[in-house]
């Protein structure tokens, strides 16, 4: 007797191991067809046999699936939630799989622009716009692929936040749990405008070559690396940065010279030139576009009667956060989360000097936030009654 291959071994084991999910092509929501899309996928912990006990993890913009580092192998990675996910920590191991998918368009895994296109060269700039909702889409065709048809949580911060509230909006039944963090319900004028700037910066540069820049030996480094130090300083708080770096000279330096020859640097400066460096020697130049633009278009009300209406749908049970000082996403935009979605407790805010990073410098209050949503992920079914308001 033939046996149907049981789709949960399409899985990597549960100890971090790097696999890959084959969800075949996928129509986006402009229409396009993306051919033979793959997810790079990790988990750690044991799945139960009736499935009910995976949360699945969504990174922000330029993290993966790499939720906690690994130590051990040929090829050290760091994790962006360390000390979260483990044996008897928020994301709960012992009782808990917890999940992370490598985003759609992303560079570490998953189908994207620095993927090869069927016709045998890179993708590049030929790759579609996809938005927020398609990176969800691919999820769900991924559960759908693998049988699972609810996630006991779906949790995330920034883009991550925007895809955990893109599967608890469009996708209620199928999510137990939803923890959204320093994010909105769309984007805002402001957003859009540092974000585009970031874009420029990158396809302005002579070696982006339209996009066709993969395998040619010229990758525009220069532009992706402005755009990071925008970027880095729109994640971080202003007072903050103040008080670490002031005016203050990069010891050694001497950027008050007698010219502009622009030789010595402010500590801000050699700090933002640090964090470019470290962004572009791990990131694809055209994923950062991609998903850079996906934010811009990011809405959660977007064909569904807009933000007010879309969040006053959403039944799932949910914590809001958002941190003071996040110039970025600022506070008001969760409040109007909180405010608007029923399910939703009162509003978590992370009183840090951080900036938006705070969902991923905070641990000591993202962690017993993540702890609460597992609690209204155990308490099952949420109460359909309180309904649209
Ligand atoms: C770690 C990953 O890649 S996981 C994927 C997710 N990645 C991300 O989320 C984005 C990348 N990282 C970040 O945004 C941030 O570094 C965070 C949020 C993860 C950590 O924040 P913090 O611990 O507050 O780090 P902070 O902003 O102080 O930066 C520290 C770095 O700046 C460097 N630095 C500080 N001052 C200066 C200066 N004057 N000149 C040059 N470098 C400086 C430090 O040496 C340190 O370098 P290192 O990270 O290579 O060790
Ligand atoms: N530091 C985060 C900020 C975006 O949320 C990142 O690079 O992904």
């Amino acid at each position: 007797m033939i046996r149907p291959t049981d789709p949960l071994t399409l899985l990597p084991p549960g100890d971090g191991t790097l696999g890959r999910v084959a969800i075949g092509d996928l129509t986006l929501s402009t229409g396009v067809v993306l051919p033979g899309v793959s997810l790079a996928v990790q988990r750690w912990g044991r799945i139960a046999d009736d499935l009910s006990n995976i949360v699945l993890v969504e990174h922000a913009l330029t993290g993966d699936s790499h939720v906690i580092g690994s130590v051990d192998s040929l090829h050290p990675t760091p994790g962006w939630w360390n000390g979260l996910v483990g044996p008897g920590l928020p994301l709960d191991t012992d009782h808990y799989c917890i999940l992370s998918v490598n985003v759609l368009g992303g560079c570490r895994g998953s189908t994207g622009p620095s993927s090869l296109h069927p016709d045998g060269h890179y993708w590049g700039a030929r790759f579609p716009a996809v938005s927020v909702r398609d990176m969800v889409e691919s999820e769900r065709a991924m559960a759908d692929l693998l049988g699972i048809n609810r996630w006991a949580a779906v949790v995330g911060g920034s883009m991550g936040g925007a895809r955990a509230l893109e599967w608890m909006v469009g996708h209620p039944d199928r999510v137990g749990a939803g923890c959204v963090l320093a994010v909105g319900a769309r984007a805002s004028a402001d957003q859009i405008g540092v974000q585009t700037a970031q874009i420029m910066a990158v396809t302005s540069d002579p070696h982006w070559q339209q996009g066709g820049y993969h395998g040619t030996g010229r990758t525009p480094v220069t532009g992706l690396g402005i755009a990071r130090r925008i970027a880095h300083l729109s994640y971080r708080g202003e007072v903050e940065l103040d008080e670490r770096f002031a005016n203050r000279p990069q010891p050694g330096e001497d950027p008050r010279g007698e010219d502009l020859s622009m030789s010595g640097r402010f500590a801000v400066q050699s700090y933002l030139d640090h964090q470019a460096g470290k962004l572009v020697s791990r990131f694809d130049a055209c994923s950062y576009v991609l998903l850079t633009d996906a934010l811009n278009r990011h809405d959660v009300g977007l064909d569904r009667g807009g933000v007010e209406r879309a969040l006053r749908s959403c039944p799932v049970p949910c914590v809001i956060g958002g941190v003071t000082t996040d110039r970025l996403y600022p506070l008001r935009q969760q409040e109007e989360l909180a405010a608007l979605l029923p399910g939703a407790d009162p509003l978590v805010v992370i009183d840090s000097p951080a900036g938006h990073d705070g969902f991923l410098t905070e641990s000591d209050v993202v962690g017993p936030m993540l702890a609460r949503t597992m609690e209204l992920a155990a308490h099952g079914t949420p109460d359909r009654s309180r309904g649209p308001a």
